[in-house]
């Protein structure tokens, strides 16, 4: 899709007017557009203030910064012009793109050729449009922390350890049956023994970095009733979703983006739980359920004058939320409380039309996110890409390890596939359809 070389340009700031605007220009054309416009080509790397014409006629003052390849983003000749930022500025500067011969970039492209160029591995290149799209102090962080090389460091071992295996397994390969030595064969399988464990724990860890990523997902449950959309207006400070005192209101999962300390969740109301003839509330129901299901963690809703809740769909760590705390007795609520305690879930109690409690189960929000989600190492996988990658690495070892030294052969070309699916990880290895899908995610001017 993108091989033809071509000089490609793109709006690298926001859309729409601004006081500046900065347009990237790169490939082979790059220094020919530069002296167009600006008459010379300025000092690489330093920030030059011209005019910038063309046929004659003077477009804009701009700044101009001029990289020479390879000391550029993309390793190819590049450079930046920081125009005023209007529309009509900006058309006409791409109608001279145009008129150069320069073409518009895909979403995406600047980084892709910074990655095909080595520039950026491909988790780097991930990275890069991570941190465009960060809303989170956590996502920037984590963002960041991989643009500069997070997974290359958390991984530096694995690429030598597998290649130390196959090495001694080849050597194996030249043994007859009955010769091969002991410690040899011993060490191969204590090697994969020891990267399987730390595979294992990069999996069971590659959740928490996705979670960062797209958000921790946290499903409202319970009752009709019990005041699930009132705890999602309280927790949102809005009124979205629709309060009212019919059983059945919400049918439709409304999601709702929320900050929970430095983490970006998804927070969704749901349809009330409750044996149902009616066709819609019950797809309503249907999909409340899968959402609790897949969520990361649950808020059971209870109206405390209610029957008490069956505690089996609910998860360790799951909230349960006794609401409507003002229309019980002390007592009452004590004798609820008295039923949960020492469950597996965590109890708050609320009044949510008085704005009671809330206050507490925002704060627990907080504690169990950090604990959930601690940023203090860098996560094993932010992106289903890399999970599955890494699950590809355990089951390659798992194949080795089963096979056995009768057939070294066999053995090897698991550790091999092992590491071409690590290697795949960085992008030394993808074919060109999981690029594209990768780079066509990414935005315009990246
Ligand atoms: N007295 C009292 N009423 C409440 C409290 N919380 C919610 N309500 C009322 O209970 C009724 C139902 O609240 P909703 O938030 O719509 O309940 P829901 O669980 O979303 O209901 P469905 O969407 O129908 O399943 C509304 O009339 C609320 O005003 C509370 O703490 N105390
Ligand atoms: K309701
Ligand atoms: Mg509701």
């Amino acid at each position: 899709m993108f091989h033809v070389k071509q000089t490609i340009f793109a709006l690298a700031s926001a859309q729409g007017r601004a006081g500046v605007s900065v347009i990237r220009i790169s490939g082979p054309q790059a220094a020919q557009v530069v002296e167009a416009l600006l008459g010379r080509l300025p000092r690489p790397r330093y920030a030059t203030l011209g005019h910038l014409r063309y046929d004659g006629e003077l477009i804009d003052q701009a700044l101009v910064l001029w990289f020479k390849g390879p000391s550029s983003f993309t390793g190819e000749d590049c450079a930046e012009f920081h125009i005023h930022g209007s529309r009509a500025v900006l058309e006409r500067l791409y109608g001279v793109f145009r008129a150069l011969g320069l073409r518009h970039a895909e979403p995406g492209e600047f980084s892709r050729r910074a990655f095909e160029n080595g520039k950026l591995d491909l988790t780097q290149a991930e990275a890069i449009s991570d941190l465009v799209e960060a809303e989170s102090e956590a996502q920037r962080r984590q963002a960041l922390m991989q643009l500069e090389g997070g997974f290359r460091d958390r991984y530096a071992q694995w690429r030598d350890a597998l290649i130390r295996i196959l090495a001694h397994i080849e050597a194996i390969v030249d043994f007859p049956d009955e010769d091969i030595p002991e410690h040899l064969s011993e060490r191969i399988v204590a090697d994969i023994i020891t990267l399987k464990t730390e595979v294992g724990a990069a999996i069971s860890d590659a959740r928490r970095g996705q979670q960062i990523r797209e958000g921790y997902r946290i499903a409202i449950m319970g009752k009709p009733n019990a005041g699930k959309s009132s705890l999602f207006n309280a927790l949102l400070q809005t009124d979205a979703a629709i309060v009212t005192p019919i059983a059945g209101t919400t049918r439709d999962v409304i999601e709702s983006p929320i900050r929970i300390g430095p983490y970006a969740a998804l927070i969704y109301d749901t349809a009330g739980l409750r044996e149902t003839e009616d066709v819609v509330e019950s797809e309503g129901i249907r999909r409340a359920k899968a959402r609790g299901q897949s969520a990361d963690l649950r808020l059971w809703v209870l109206d405390a004058s209610d029957a008490p809740e069956d505690l089996s769909a609910m998860q360790s760590g799951d909230y349960l939320i006794l609401n409507k705390s003002d229309q019980v007795s002390s007592q009452a609520l004590a004798a609820l409380r008295s039923q949960y305690e020492d469950k597996k879930v965590r109890l708050f109690e609320t009044s949510l039309t008085k704005g009671e409690g809330i206050d507490a189960v925002r704060r627990a929000l907080e504690v169990d996110l950090e604990a959930a989600l601690s940023l203090s190492t860098f996560p094993a996988a932010t992106r289903e890409r890399h999970s599955e990658r890494l699950r590809e690495v355990d089951a390659a070892l798992d194949r080795a390890l089963g096979i056995g030294f009768a057939t070294p052969e066999l053995m090897a070309e698991d550790i091999r596939q092992a590491l071409s699916a690590f290697d795949a990880l960085f992008g030394r290895t993808d074919v060109e359809q999981v690029l594209d899908h990768i780079f066509s995610s990414f935005c315009i001017g990246k």
